[in-house]
């Protein structure tokens, strides 16, 4: 379409989400600064599947399972193309000025958040267990993860109140205090989300076989409170201290977008198991960052950038480890990558890294800052190249701090 050419959401992007039309939710896709209504397409017989198009997000769309997909990206690009054998019904192209602020684009069925980058595990390692190896044995094994809090994952905008919670006792006996996060922090990653109709109880995802699970992607948010996390997480792992939100994009980005984003993944020494092999290019070169627009100032300031592509377990790793017992998959599972750091200064993704544990502030927009304040604002972003060599950017994830709520 004129002019989404460059804008990141050409017709090699042409990412998914829900749009409000004459205040109710319809899926669409993005295309430039319009959004197409794939209700209104469908309704006129131009695209695949059955009833999804009636829903109020994308979650049915997710259950049509892949050949739907291909379909659907396959009409809509036809549809939005100059010489395209069909035009959008009369009305169906919207400006995104006139459509309400983003909306949630699916319904999250399960939420999973891995912890893949090898830097950034090193890195909290260090920190939050001082006295042992940063990388605890089982890191090059299997792709640590752990289940998050499916119904607090909220659309990029949304305000983040202050979580208030318990935190390690001053000295060892002494009561534990409770009160508002000192210590609150962002987590920059990126997540997949599953469709299909569900894997059967019992059966586990050969990792050769994710592309066909995988509907996209999305920039995530995993925020987290450092003091609650550091009392509570052993010897179960992360509760509170991340459950309280995680923010994600409101359009998600095929996996057919980024065809020219895929890279050959890091090797992985020891050699892993079996049903953890998987051949291909699953790593994906997307440039990523994080920003932040400190309280009281109209400045934001990049703080860290970094690329996905050296992650080293990939998302068909991550797909096969969370199913390898047996466990289902549905429709809106969201599997996050883990906070997405690299090797040098100024690559991590996360605030704890980057003020080494909160011991140096770093000064951003003129203010400095170790953990978040109330009225810091933060924005991830990522993008890479598309088929047709004009730039692909994932929606960003942004979210303000408010006081405890
Ligand atoms: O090392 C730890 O105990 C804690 C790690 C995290 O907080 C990170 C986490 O949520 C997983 C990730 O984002 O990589
Ligand atoms: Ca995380
Ligand atoms: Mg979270």
């Amino acid at each position: 379409m004129a002019g989404a050419d460059g804008s990141g959401y050409g017709l090699s992007h042409l990412p998914y989400g829900v749009v409000m039309v004459d205040g109710h939710p319809v899926p669409a896709v993005r295309i430039g600064d319009h959004a197409l209504d794939l209700r209104a397409c469908h309704r006129a017989g131009l695209l695949p599947g059955v009833v999804w198009a009636e829903h109020v997000d994308l979650t049915m769309l997710m259950m049509e399972g892949a050949d739907v997909w291909a379909g659907v990206r396959a009409a809509v690009t036809d549809l939005l193309s100059e010489d395209g054998s069909q035009r959008p019904p009369d009305g169906a192209l919207v400006p995104l000025a006139d459509v309400a602020a983003p909306t949630m684009p699916f319904t999250v069925a399960d939420y999973v958040d891995f912890y893949s980058s090898l830097h950034h595990a090193t890195n909290l390692g260090r920190l939050f267990r001082p006295d042992s190896d940063p990388l605890l044995p089982n890191w090059r094994h299997l792709p640590v993860g752990y289940h998050g809090r499916a119904g607090t994952v909220v659309v990029s905008g949304t305000p983040i109140h202050r979580p208030v919670g318990q935190q390690r006792p001053p000295q060892p006996g002494a009561a534990p205090p409770v009160g508002p996060s000192e210590r609150l922090d962002i987590e920059l990653e990126v997540g997949f989300v599953t469709g299909g109709l569900g894997t059967p109880l019992g059966t586990a995802v050969p990792a050769s076989a994710a592309g066909d699970h995988i509907f996209g992607i999305v920039l995530v948010n995993d925020w987290s409170a450092r003091d609650i996390q550091a009392w509570e997480y052993q010897p179960l792992g992360p509760f509170l201290g991340k459950s309280f939100a995680t923010s994600i994009g409101p359009w998600i980005t095929p996996l057919a977008a980024l065809e020219a984003a895929r890279v050959a993944p890091p090797e992985q020494d020891p050699p892993v198991s079996d049903y953890l092999r998987v051949d291909g290019k699953w790593s994906f070169d997307l440039s990523l960052e994080v920003a932040i627009t400190p309280a009281g100032t109209t400045t934001e300031e990049v703080i860290s950038r970094v690329s996905f592509a050296d992650m080293y377990w990939t998302m068909p790793q991550q797909l096969a480890h969370a199913t390898v017992n047996g466990a289902t998959i549905r429709a809106g599972d969201l599997f996050a990558s883990g906070t997405v750091s690299g090797p040098e200064r100024g690559t991590e993704g996360s605030l704890i890294e980057l003020t080494m544990g909160g011991r140096e502030p770093i000064t951003i927009a003129g203010v400095e800052r170790t953990f978040l304040q109330d009225g810091d604002t933060v924005t991830l972003r990522g993008s890479c190249e598309g088929v047709d060599g004009q730039p692909v950017v994932l929606a960003e994830v942004t979210g303000t701090i408010l006081p405890p709520g």
